[in-house]
C-alpha cells in the first residue's frame, strides 16, 4: 500500500470536541441544551446500533437526546403524529427519523413531515432545494462530512476532477451538489453508466456511494487520487466499503478505510446540524463557524 490513509474517526473525535466546547455558550444564552430527537422504528440490529451510538455522541457532546422506539407495526399515521409532536416541541432542534422505515410506510410523506427547520439530516426537499440554489440549510451528513475530509486533504477544491459513483438522495446526489459549490468538474455515474472506468481514469477525487462490496478496482483509479469510501457492507468477512482497499491503497494517494471513515464523520457532522439548528431556532448566534 501507498495510499495515505485519511483517518475519519481521528478527525470525527476532533469536530464533537469542538462542538462540545460551543455548547455551553449555547446553553447560557438560551437557557437548556440543544437537543435531538432520534425516531426509530421497528428493531432492525444495525440500525439499533446507530440509534444508541448516536445518543451516547449526543450527551457526550453537552445536548440532550430524545430517543422514540416505536414497534414494526407503527402505523403511518402514528409516526406522523410523533413528528407533528417534535415539530411543535421547543426542547426538539433537530429530528432524526432513522432510515430505512419498515414497508407499510411511505418515507418521503414521513420526511416531508419533519419541519425544515429541525431536519438535521437535510433529507426535506426544501434543504434538497436550497443545497442546490446556495441558499443557507441543511446538507446531508455523509456527503458533508467526505467533503470536510476532502477539504482537510487537499485544501482548495477548485478545478479539480470529481466521479461521485451513485444518486442517491442521500449522499451521490448532495455530494456531487457540494462538489459543485466549490467549483469541482463533476461527473455523477450511477448503475446505467457506460463504461464507468473512462470517467474514474480522469478523476482527482472519487466518492464512491454503491453499496457494493469491493466495487471500485485500483486498475480503475488515476494514480494519486483521493478516495472517499462511502460504503458500509456487511459481509462474513466483516464490515467492507465499496472500494476494493488493498488494490485502490497501490494506486491512489490518498483513501479512507471502512471502518473509521466516512462513517464516524457522518455522525459528528449530525451533532454539527444539530448545534447549527438549536442556534437558528433560539436566534442565538453561533460564535464561530464550524
Ligand atoms: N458511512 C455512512 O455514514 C453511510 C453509508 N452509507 C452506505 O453507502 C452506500 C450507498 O448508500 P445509498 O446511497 O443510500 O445507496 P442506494 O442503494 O440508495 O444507491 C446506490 C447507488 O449506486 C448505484 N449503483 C448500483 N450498482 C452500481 C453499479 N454496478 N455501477 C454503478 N453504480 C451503481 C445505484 O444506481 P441506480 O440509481 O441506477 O440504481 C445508486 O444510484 C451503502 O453501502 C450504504 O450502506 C449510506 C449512508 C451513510
Ligand atoms: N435518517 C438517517 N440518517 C442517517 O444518517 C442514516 C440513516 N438514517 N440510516 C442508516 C445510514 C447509515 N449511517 C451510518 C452512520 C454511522 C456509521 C458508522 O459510525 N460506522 C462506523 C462503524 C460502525 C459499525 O461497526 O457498525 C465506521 O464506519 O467506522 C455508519 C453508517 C447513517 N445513516
Ligand atoms: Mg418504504
Amino acid at each position: 500500500m501507498s495510499a495515505e490513509l485519511i483517518d475519519g474517526k481521528a478527525f470525527a473525535a476532533g469536530l464533537r470536541a469542538r462542538i462540545a466546547e460551543q455548547v455551553p455558550a449555547f446553553r447560557a444564552a438560551a437557557g437548556r441544551a440543544p437537543g435531538l430527537a432520534v425516531v426509530l422504528v421497528g428493531e432492525d440490529p444495525a440500525s439499533a446500533v446507530y440509534v444508541r451510538s448516536k445518543g451516547r455522541m449526543t450527551r457526550e457532546a453537552g445536548m440532550e437526546s430524545f430517543e422514540h422506539k416505536l414497534p414494526a407495526d407503527t402505523p403511518q399515521d402514528d409516526l406522523v403524529a410523533l413528528v407533528d409532536r417534535l415539530n411543535a416541541d421547543p426542547a426538539v432542534d433537530g429530528i432524526l427519523v432513522q432510515l430505512p422505515l419498515p414497508r407499510h410506510i411511505d418515507e418521503q410523506a414521513v420526511l416531508t413531515r419533519i419541519s425544515p427547520d429541525k431536519d438535521v439530516d437535510g433529507f426535506h426537499p426544501v434543504n434538497a432545494g436550497r443545497l442546490v440554489t446556495g441558499l443557507e440549510g441543511f446538507v446531508p451528513c455523509t456527503p458533508l462530512g467526505c467533503l470536510m475530509l476532502l477539504e482537510d486533504r487537499l485544501g482548495d477544491l477548485s478545478g479539480l476532477d470529481a466521479v461521485v459513483i451513485g444518486r442517491s438522495n442521500i449522499v451521490g446526489k448532495p455530494m456531487a451538489a457540494l462538489l459543485t459549490a466549490k467549483s469541482c468538474t463533476v461527473t455523477l455515474v450511477h448503475s446505467r453508466t457506460r463504461n464507468l472506468p473512462h470517467y474514474l481514469a480522469h478523476a482527482d477525487i472519487v466518492v464512491a456511494a454503491v453499496g457494493r462490496p469491493h466495487f471500485v478496482q485500483g486498475d480503475w483509479l488515476k494514480p494519486g487520487a483521493t478516495v472517499i469510501d462511502v460504503g458500509i457492507n456487511r459481509t462474513d468477512a466483516g464490515l467492507v466499503g465499496d472500494v476494493d482497499f488493498d488494490s485502490a491503497a497501490s494506486v491512489a494517494g490518498s483513501i479512507t478505510p471502512v471502518p473509521g471513515g466516512v462513517g464516524p464523520m457522518t455522525i459528528a457532522v449530525l451533532l454539527r446540524n444539530t448545534l447549527v439548528a438549536a442556534h437558528r431556532n433560539a436566534g442565538v448566534p453561533l460564535a464561530a463557524d464550524i
